[in-house]
């Protein structure tokens, strides 16, 4: 029987030919990241009592995050500790103000295909588009992790989502994994890796693909993995990467627990509708429903790419009057190519405001945060109560195209009417 890629890239983290699903190993981790929020704010006092001995520094990386800027003396408080913990290990990969980590660690390149990354995030997944296996541990398993760079995992069987086809033009990568997460439930994937694969899943970009990886989790699943090809190893070259790429190829005759067949030539625009990630309709049974705010951002659709989309469909248009238009680009490095391009003036003409690159409204924490009875169309991949503020306001998400659209309508709007064919 072969074996499926995370059967493949746990083998070699747990220093052995062949792992099957369902057994336990310990695996070495290639890199543990952690963010502000929960990371050595959290651990410290732990870590410290047991030792507080990097296993290796140079696989230790923290990114600042959540809590910038900080909006109130707390955030500045634990920002000042992480940054100080940093600074005391002496860590060469301490990022602050720059984006929300899992953009940030691809990147600066900590990202590279067939490693173990475990963060303290459970978001950590998005690596897997990389071709990682990446997932989110809790803080106090990052503890054991510090010190002894290993951890026990139980080997997850997986389920195989292909998507054969061309994608119609308005339609993408964040309407892919809606359906799909539609289908399989908000629990569905729960301790199983999601193996995207299909031509339609070939055809998409870097940017598009881990838009799929980011959002396993939200079904449950312990990471989301595409096999990475020539477009992720000319993306790593392009980050002074030099290292071989290896077979991480699920064999032919590999076992899955399920397999989905999908055509993307028939897909719509999805929306995911309050207060659950799989409560997911076409744009054509929500579209009229009014907004107040949109947001454009987050590690899941705040990328070159996803600016663009904006930018395409906003120029020369003003957002609604009554609604607020937030972008957040997903780092620093996107802002500032959204800036050469001349994308962010093109939104800002349009009325939008652009925020500095954090996870602030997105996970409600600092600027952008929602009151009751506000309905926000986000890009992002959380929908429950309060996700982003007020318990008693409402999110749906979309991708980058419908929330463009909903902000010139401020109701939520089919974005293929204000596209040209064939602008991905
Ligand atoms: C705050 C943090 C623990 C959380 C996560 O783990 O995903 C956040 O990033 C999110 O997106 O909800
Ligand atoms: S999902 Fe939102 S809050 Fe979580 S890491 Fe991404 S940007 Fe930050």
């Amino acid at each position: 029987m072969g074996m499926t890629m995370s059967e493949k890239i746990l083998a070699k983290a747990a220093g052995r030919s062949e792992v099957k699903a369902g057994e336990i190993v310990w695996v070495k981790a290639d890199i543990a990241m952690m963010h502000d929020l929960l990371g050595p704010w959290l651990i410290d006092g732990g870590f410290r009592r047991l030792g507080g001995q990097l296993f290796d520094k140079e696989k230790v990386v923290v990114v600042s995050d959540h809590c910038t800027p900080p909006a109130t003396v707390q955030q500045a408080d634990i920002l000042k500790f992480t940054r100080d913990w940093a600074r005391e290990q002496d860590l060469p990969y301490y990022y602050e103000f720059e984006g929300p980590c899992h953009q940030v660690i691809v990147e600066h390149g900590h990202v590279r295909p067939g490693r173990l990354i475990l963060g303290t995030d459970s978001h950590t997944c998005m690596a897997g588009g990389l071709g990682a296996f990446a997932t989110g541990i809790g803080s106090t398993e990052m503890i054991g992790v510090l010190l002894t760079g290993e951890t026990w995992m139980k080997v997850p069987e997986t389920i195989k989502v292909v998507w054969d086809g061309e994608l119609p033009h308005g339609v993408y990568a964040k309407d892919i994994v809606l359906k799909t997460i539609k289908d399989i439930g908000h629990a569905g994937a729960t301790y199983q890796t999601l193996e995207f694969s299909g031509s339609a899943i070939r055809g998409l970009s870097m940017d598009e693909r881990l838009v799929l990886s980011n959002m396993a989790v939200e079904a449950g699943a312990k990471t989301g993995l595409i096999e990475p090809d020539e477009k992720v190893i000319e993306f790593l070259r392009s980050k002074g990467a030099t290292d071989e790429i290896e077979d991480l190829f699920s064999d032919e005759d590999a076992s899955y627990s399920r397999i989905l067949h999908y055509n993307a030539s028939e897909l719509e625009p999805q929306i995911a509708c309050p207060h659950e990630i799989d409560n997911v309709h076409p744009v054509s049974a929500v579209e009229g429903k009014s907004v107040d705010q949109v947001y454009l951002g987050s590690c899941t659709n705040g990328r070159l790419s996803d600016l663009r989309i904006a930018a395409e469909i906003l120029k020369g248009k003003k957002i609604a009057k009554h609604i607020r238009c937030l972008v957040v680009p997903a780092s620093q490095h996107i802002w500032m190519e959204a800036n050469k391009e001349g994308i962010l003036n093109i939104l800002t003409e349009a009325g939008c405001i652009v925020n500095m690159p954090s996870c602030g409204a997105c996970g409600g924490f600092t600027s952008g945060v929602i009151g009751a009875g506000e309905v926000v169309m986000s890009s992002s991949n959380r929908n429950f109560r309060g996700r982003m503020g007020s318990p008693d306001g409402e999110v749906y998400l979309g991708s980058p195209a419908t929330v463009a659209a909903t902000a010139i309508e401020g109701k939520i709007a089919d974005p293929r009417k204000y596209l040209l064919q064939g602008v991905r």
